[in-house]
C-alpha cells in the first residue's frame, strides 16, 4: 500500500527531519539546561520568523480554495497573533530584552533563507504555501511531543514553549495540514517533485535554524 503523501514527504526529508526534531537545542530545552543566552538568541530570531509566518498564513488563507480551509487558517493566525505573541512578550520581559531589540533584530543567514523560502512558496500558490507551513508546524509538534514527556522545565519561557506546541488545537491543526498535503498526491508529477524539494528544504532550514544558534 502506498504511504500518504505527507508521510512520503517527511520520509524523503531525512536526515534533516530527524536532525530538526531530535536536535540538541530542543533536548536541552526539555531538560531545562539550555542557557538563557542561547534561548534569548533563539527567541529574537524566532519572533521575527513568527511575524513572517503570520504574513505567510494570511497569504495562504487568501489563496485557500474554500471557507472551511480559510476558517482553519484564520484560527491559527488568531492564535499566533494573540496567545503566542503574549508568550514572546512575557519571555522577552523576563529575559531582560527590550522592545527596541526584539522588534528589529538582525536576522542571521538561516532566518533570512527561511523568509525567502516562504516568499518563494507564496509566488507558487496554495500547495507550496501549505507545504512550507506543514513542515514547520509538524516539526514543532514532533519535537515538542518528545520533550513533553520529561519533567517540565522550571523556567516558564522553556516550559510554555513546549506547552504551546502540544496543545490539542495545535495537534489538530497539524493533522489538518497533513490532510491538505495528502490531497496534493493527485497533483501532476512536476508539482509533486517541487513540493518534495520544498518540504526537504524546509526540514533542512529547521535543523539549520537550531544549528546556528548553538554554534554562534
Ligand atoms: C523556525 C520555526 N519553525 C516553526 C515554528 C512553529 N510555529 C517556529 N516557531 N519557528
Amino acid at each position: 500500500m502506498t504511504q500518504p503523501f505527507s508521510e512520503q514527504l517527511r520520509a524523503a526529508a531525512e536526515p534533516w527531519w530527524s536532525g530538526a526534531v531530535e536536535h540538541r537545542f530542543t533536548a536541552q530545552l526539555g531538560d531545562d539546561v539550555l542557557s538563557d543566552e542561547i534561548y534569548s538568541r533563539y527567541l529574537l530570531q524566532d519572533y521575527a520568523f513568527v511575524g513572517t509566518l503570520a504574513d505567510h498564513v494570511a497569504r495562504t488563507l487568501a489563496a485557500a480554495p474554500d471557507m472551511a480551509a480559510k476558517g482553519v487558517l484564520a484560527a491559527f493566525l488568531a492564535a499566533l497573533t494573540s496567545a503566542e505573541n503574549d508568550y514572546f512578550e512575557r519571555s522577552f520581559a523576563a529575559l531582560g530584552i527590550a522592545p527596541d531589540e526584539y522588534r528589529a533584530p538582525k536576522l542571521n543567514p538561516v532566518a533570512q533563507l527561511l523568509a525567502r523560502e516562504m516568499q518563494d512558496a507564496q509566488a507558487c500558490g496554495y500547495a507550496d504555501m501549505i507545504t512550507v507551513l506543514a513542515c514547520a508546524e509538524w516539526a514543532y509538534l514532533r519535537w515538542a511531543k518528545l520533550q513533553a514527556i520529561k519533567t517540565p522545565p522550571q523556567r516558564f519561557w522553556l516550559r510554555e514553549w513546549i506547552d504551546i506546541h502540544v496543545l490539542p488545537e495545535f495537534e489538530q491543526f497539524v493533522a489538518w495540514l497533513r490532510g491538505q498535503l495528502d490531497g496534493f498526491a493527485s497533483l501532476d508529477e512536476a508539482d509533486r517533485l517541487r513540493l518534495h524539494d520544498r518540504f526537504t528544504r524546509m526540514a533542512w532550514l529547521e535543523q539549520a535554524f537550531f544549528d546556528v544558534l548553538m554554534d554562534d
